[in-house]
């Protein structure tokens, strides 16, 4: 892999010559950071972190992701993310841990290896007492929880995050955020979309701000507030925009 987990140039989506999602963005991640999206509704983080999976094609620009560039090569790109998309992904008449189970069968892990990822994620994030119910009775927070879990059961170098939190309560939340944090004591990369401002502050090296599909702020959380003289990330936002970022949800 290349210094540089993620690498995106001139990146363009429109959707039906209509919307543009994705207006010229131009930015890179390191490998080893936790990057933060942050944004309003509509500001075009989903449709980035899609076409960094492969999930949607760009109208133009190139994106690179551990170094391959994803519309050429994206069987090699897939063996290197863990996705937690922002709609849930999981078959609600298998348990918890059938779930788990079955994607890791699809990364062809070793029987042993699964069961002892399993059980850990689902240990720490506090799934044990529900995992061999059927996820059809989990509550949306339980299910982002076992989302999350999906995404990273074969360590991916690479993880995207897409509002892991939403619908979690303090707690659930609390233990996602140490998660994150613990992926980064393992030197790897996650791309977080969110729109709750402290959770892009806490957990974030490097924040990126969104709006109209345009990238209007980049640097640390601390960097950001310096050079706004704002206190927090949505006063920067304020600051550059004359709106507020949670406007409207
Ligand atoms: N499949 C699609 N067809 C048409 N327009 C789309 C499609 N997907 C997204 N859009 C539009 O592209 C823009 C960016 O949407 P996107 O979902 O990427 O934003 P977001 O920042 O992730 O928002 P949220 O925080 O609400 O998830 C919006 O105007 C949205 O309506």
């Amino acid at each position: 892999m290349t210094d540089n987990a993620i690498s995106i140039k001139n990146l363009v989506k429109n959707f039906d010559d209509e919307v543009t999602a994705v207006d010229n963005l131009n930015l890179e991640v390191k490998k080893g950071e936790t990057f933060g999206f942050l944004g309003p509704n509509g500001a075009g983080k989903t449709t980035t972190i899609n076409i960094l999976c492969g999930l949607l094609k760009p109208t133009s620009g190139t994106v690179c992701v551990g170094g391959y560039d994803v519309t050429k090569n994206l069987k090699k790109v897939k063996e290197l993310i863990g996705v937690c998309p922002q709609e849930a992904a999981v078959f609600k008449y298998l348990s918890g841990r059938e779930n788990i189970e079955l994607f890791g069968n699809l990364h062809k892990m070793s029987k042993k290896d699964l069961k002892e990822r399993a059980d850990m994620l689902i240990e720490k994030m506090n799934l044990t007492k529900a995992s061999n119910r059927k996820a059809k009775g989990y509550s949306g927070g339980m299910i982002r929880s076992l989302n999350l879990i999906i995404a990273l059961i074969n360590s991916p170098d690479i993880a995207f995050l897409d509002e892991p939190t939403v619908g979690q309560d303090a707690r659930a939340r609390r233990e996602t955020w140490k998660f994150i944090g613990d992926l980064k004591t393992q030197n790897k990369t996650t791309i977080l979309t969110t729109h709750y401002i402290e959770e892009a502050e806490a957990l974030s090296d490097r924040v990126g701000i969104i709006d109209f599909g345009k990238l209007i702020a980049l640097g640390t959380p601390k960097e950001l507030r310096e050079k706004y003289n704002a206190k927090n990330l949505e006063d920067v936002f304020l600051k550059i925009t004359g709106r507020r970022i949670l406007e409207g949800i």
